[in-house]
């Protein structure tokens, strides 16, 4: 089960890293980079093809260590929402959904499955086969977690806007207002500029940093 953490203090600090660098390969792709993020904030992670955004959500995330530097999750483990959706085709929608939300550590009964989906406009295709879903469906699908992971302090989206339409925009958006207006903290890379009304990120951009 998630662990709720006490993240309603606005304005806490959620997650530091100081002074990271991360190397794919032969290739340094950033060093000496400071990230902090407080309850309530929204950073947007910028910066051109291949200069190690997913890179650094995976150190943020725990999912790969730093060349050099320290990453601290003052408020619990983050989720991390990759840009690979990791839907099964061979389930049906709401147990491809189950699965993912039973892998989170979240409930994972009917009831929470169909709230989730109804959440991102899925209801219809609770039955469908994964198979059958268009690019943005399946984006859905893997976005409805984050319905489901409120007691989560820090969310750690890779390219979430990546595939939607305009009415999935709009209900990704919701998801993130709701969640930093009850503490909460989002990094979230795009590759469109994040515009919503409301949304006000703070920018690091990549290219900036020195390599
Ligand atoms: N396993 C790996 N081994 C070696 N190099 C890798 C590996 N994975 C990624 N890279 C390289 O690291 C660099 C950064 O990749 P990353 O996916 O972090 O960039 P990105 O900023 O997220 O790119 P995009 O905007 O295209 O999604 C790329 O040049 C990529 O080729």
């Amino acid at each position: 089960m998630i662990v709720r953490a006490a993240f309603t203090d606005a304005a806490a600090l959620h997650l530091r890293a100081r002074a990271l660098a991360c190397r794919r390969g032969a290739r340094l792709l950033f060093r000496d980079l400071h990230v902090e993020l407080h309850g309530g904030e929204l950073l947007w992670v910028r910066g051109h093809n291949g200069s190690g955004k997913t890179s650094l959500l995976r150190l943020l995330a725990g999912l790969a260590p730093p060349a050099e530097g320290s990453v601290e999750c003052l408020a619990g483990q983050p989720l991390y929402l990759g840009h690979h959706n990791a839907l099964k085709d061979e389930l049906s929608v709401a147990e491809s959904l189950a699965f993912l939300l039973r892998l989170q550590g979240s409930a994972a009964d009917p009831a929470s499955v169909a709230w989730a989906l109804d959440r991102m406009g899925l209801k219809p295709l609770a039955p469908a086969p994964v198979r059958l879903l268009s690019q943005g469906q399946r984006r859905r699908v893997a976005l409805a977690r984050l319905v489901a992971a409120s007691a989560v302090a820090t969310w750690l989206l890779d390219e979430p806007f990546d595939a939607l339409d305009l009415e999935g925009c709009a209900r990704l958006h919701e998801l993130i207002v709701a969640h930093r207006r009850r503490g909460g903290s989002v990094l979230l890379t795009s590759h469109q500029f994040v515009q919503w009304p409301g949304l006000a990120p703070r920018e690091l951009d990549l290219d900036g940093l020195p390599h």
